[in-house]
Parts: structure tokens; sequence; C-alpha cells
């Protein structure tokens, strides 16, 4: 155990080869409150890790330690995340809790606060943050942001999804211009860049529960895979997934991201529109995480928590086609064929939408009902939940159903 104050004075006493915490604390002195040294290259990895465990110390800052080495406070010891050394923190930087302190010491007047944002995401080390149109001074609120969130390297202005291929709008605010990062959720890295492929913070409850549905062994295609959004957490499972994606950037990072979380042997990744492929699949589970709608919403930010940036939900023009041509982005009902000619009979689809609040109860089921019969197949609705707010007045929801 040593005091941050003097990083590396005494590693030979603690250490520095990687180890976990209880080995650690057996040198502990009385003093300080507790961090854990860890790589700063790794310093988001280690801070979801100790996040999961239920250690991470958020009220107080992420400092250097030296030597490319940064102190992460945390209340106890880690179990499970690696550390270099467990020290004491000497005189600790204890962090505004929230935005709205920090304008104040920046002088924000109770009318500016007011139009301070009021609500943004930590994706690994990127902050985005919608700007309310009238924000009084976007680099005060991006400069706070950093110092609110301890790990995080760069903040972005999220100005909302774009396309067939949901690809983000975004500029950068503060911080380092490497945006590239890895986000751990559940156990799950989904590495990327927040500035060229979207990641919806909101559907975090739906990535974890992928995870959980599935059975080992499970042949399941994920049609609209983007990073790896449900393919991951799915393989981690055990499933076997199929995953179709056609943007080659997200594609790039489904790839490296199968190798990231060692669940190669159990994803066939394919560059490609999933209608290319329905026909040669069969599979128990079909994943249906896209939603088409108007080009409206495109102009609404989409990485906010409550928000995924796609279009209320009427169907028009869009900015990008897909590979088959199609001049606006099709509704999920209108992917059905392609879902139904590779599910079992017998088989499960999670079947999204984004819709008006006025028809979510009914709206959903009956076009899934319906399309489904058109193909002379019986749909059986197990569950509907409300993955998340779209935008004002539009709700994003799953169906879990049976197809016979
Ligand atoms: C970003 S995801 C939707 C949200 C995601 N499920 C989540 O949880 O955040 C949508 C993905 O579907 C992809 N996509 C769009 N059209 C497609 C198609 N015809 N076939 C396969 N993937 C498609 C887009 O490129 C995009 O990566």
């Amino acid at each position: 155990m040593s005091d941050e104050c003097a990083p590396g004075e005494d590693e030979s006493e603690t250490g520095i080869d990687e180890s976990t915490g209880d080995e650690l604390l057996d040198r502990a002195s009385e003093g300080g409150p507790l961090a854990v040294v860890v790589d700063e290259a790794r310093t988001e990895i280690a801070i979801e890790s100790l996040r999961t465990e239920g250690v991470y110390d958020d009220e107080r800052a992420v400092r250097p330690y030296g030597d490319g080495r940064i102190a992460v406070p945390v209340d106890r010891p880690p179990e499970d995340t690696r550390v270099h050394a467990i020290v004491r923190q000497v005189d600790p930087d204890y962090r505004a809790t929230d935005l709205d302190a920090l304008l104040t010491e920046r002088g924000w007047s109770d009318a500016e606060r007011s139009r301070a944002p009021g609500s943004w995401a930590v994706v690994g080390d990127v902050v985005l943050v919608t700007l309310p149109p009238d924000c009084p001074n976007e680099t005060d609120v991006a400069e706070a942001l950093l110092e609110l969130h301890g790990g995080a390297e760069t903040v972005l202005a999220d100005e909302g999804v774009r396309g067939t291929y949901r690809e983000p709008r975004t500029r950068h605010l503060a911080g380092e211009r490497d945006t590239e990062t890895v986000h751990v959720e559940h156990g799950t890295a989904y590495g990327l860049d927040p500035a060229a492929v979207m990641f919806s913070p909101g559907n975090q409850a739906e990535r974890v529960r992928m995870g959980d549905v599935v059975d080992s062994g499970e042949r399941v295609w994920d049609m609209f895979a983007g990073i790896g959004y449900f393919t991951l957490p799915m393989a981690r499972a055990g499933a076997a997934v199929t995953a179709t994606e056609p943007n080659p950037t997200a594609f790039r990072y489904l790839v490296e991201n199968a190798v990231r979380n060692d669940v190669t042997d159990r994803v066939a990744a394919y560059n490609a529109d999933c209608r290319d492929l329905a026909e040669t699949l069969s599979v128990d589970r079909v994943v249906m995480g896209y939603y088409g709608v108007s080009a409206d919403a495109d102009s609404e930010p989409t990485l906010s928590p409550e928000s995924d940036g796609a279009p209320s939900p009427d169907g028009a023009a869009d900015a990008t086609r897909s590979t088959h041509g199609d001049a606006r982005r099709l509704t999920a009902v209108e992917y059905l064929p392609s879902a139904l000619d590779a599910l079992d009979h017998g088989g499960t689809v999670h079947y999204h939408e984004a819709v008006h609040e006025s028809e979510r109860r009914d709206g959903p089921r009956r076009r899934l009902i319906e399309g489904a019969a058109e193909y002379g197949r019986t749909v059986r609705v197990l569950d509907q939940r409300r993955v998340k707010t779209h935008s004002a007045g539009v709700v994003h929801v799953v169906i879990d159903a049976t197809v016979s």
C-alpha cells in the first residue's frame, strides 16, 4: 500500500505485477480513502469493471499516478478487477457531482443554468451531449462534463443520426480528438467510435436482456447487427449468432468486437443487407432491432439516454439508400418476410418498433400478427415491453413472440 502522493516510491513494497485486491490490501496502512492503480490505457475498462463490481467511487476524481498509470478511486478493494496496486489517496479531489454545481462555479446565473443540457451519455471515455439551441456557453458545458466524468477524454455534441446506416452526426467540443473507445456494459466490451457509428445508451437494458433470454447452442439471427449490440451478449451467453450488417464501418467494429469478447467461434458476421441472407438461414430466434421512420426525425439527437434518434414512425425519404436501392427506410414490418424466411416454425422473434404513444398498445402487435398472417404464419405474443422513450410522443417498444 502506498500513498498516492508519492507514486512509485514504494513499488517494491506493493509490487506492480498485476494482481487482484486481497493480497495487496494486506499491506494497507491506515490513511486516506482507497484508489487502485491501473495503466492509463486501461482506465475506462478498469472503471467499468470496478463499477460492475460496485466498488468504483465516482465522488472522487481519477488522477495521474505517474509512469503512464492512473489512480482510480474505490470504496473497497476489488475482487475481480486486476490492478497494479491499491493505494491510499492523500488529499483526494472530491468532484462536484452535478453539472448544475459545476456551472455555478463557472459563474452561470440561474437563468443561464436553466438553459444547460439536462442529459448526456457516457460511451466509453466519450461524453455525448445534446445541447439546447440556446445553450449559453458550450465550452463551459463541455469542460464541466469532463470534470464531472473523471474517466472521460472527449466531449462531443450529439446532433442526431442519419440514413439507413444510422450514422451519427457529432461535433467535437472538448478533450481528445481521437474518439475511438471501448464501452463496457455488463461484461460485454463494445469497441466503437461514437463519432462514426451509433450507440444508444437507452437500449442498455434490452442489450443485457438479449443475453439473458438465449439458451446456449441456440441458433440466432441478429438481422441489424451494428457493432454487435445484441450479437455480443447473445454469443457470450453461448448462442450461435449470424449477424448481418451492411455499413462497412459498423461491420469492422462488429468483427473486432467478436474477437475482443472471445466469441469468434459463435459469431458468423456478414457485411451484407439482411435480405440477401434470409433464404439461406434456418434459426431458432430472430432479432429485428431496427425500425424505419420518417426523415424529419433524422435531425433528432439519437445518442442521449432517452433517444436513439431514429425518426418518427411515418416513413419518408432517406439520405442513405440501402444496397437494395430503397427510396426510403423500410418500416420494421417490411423486413418481416425476411425474418420469417429464416425463422423455424415455433421459433421466437423480437420485433422492435418506434411507435406513437397513441397506438403503442395495439399497433405493433397488429402489424406483426397481420404481417405474419400474409405469409401463412401464426404469431403468439409472449410479451411487449417499452425499451425507451424515442422522442416526444414516440416510444421504442419490442414484442417477444413465437411464430408457428
Ligand atoms: C444501429 S442499429 C439499431 C439500433 C441497435 N439495435 C441498438 O441496440 O442500438 C441499426 C443497424 O442496422 C443496420 N441496417 C440498416 N439496414 C439494414 C439492412 N437492410 N440489413 C441489415 N442491417 C441493416 C444499420 O447499418 C445499423 O447499423
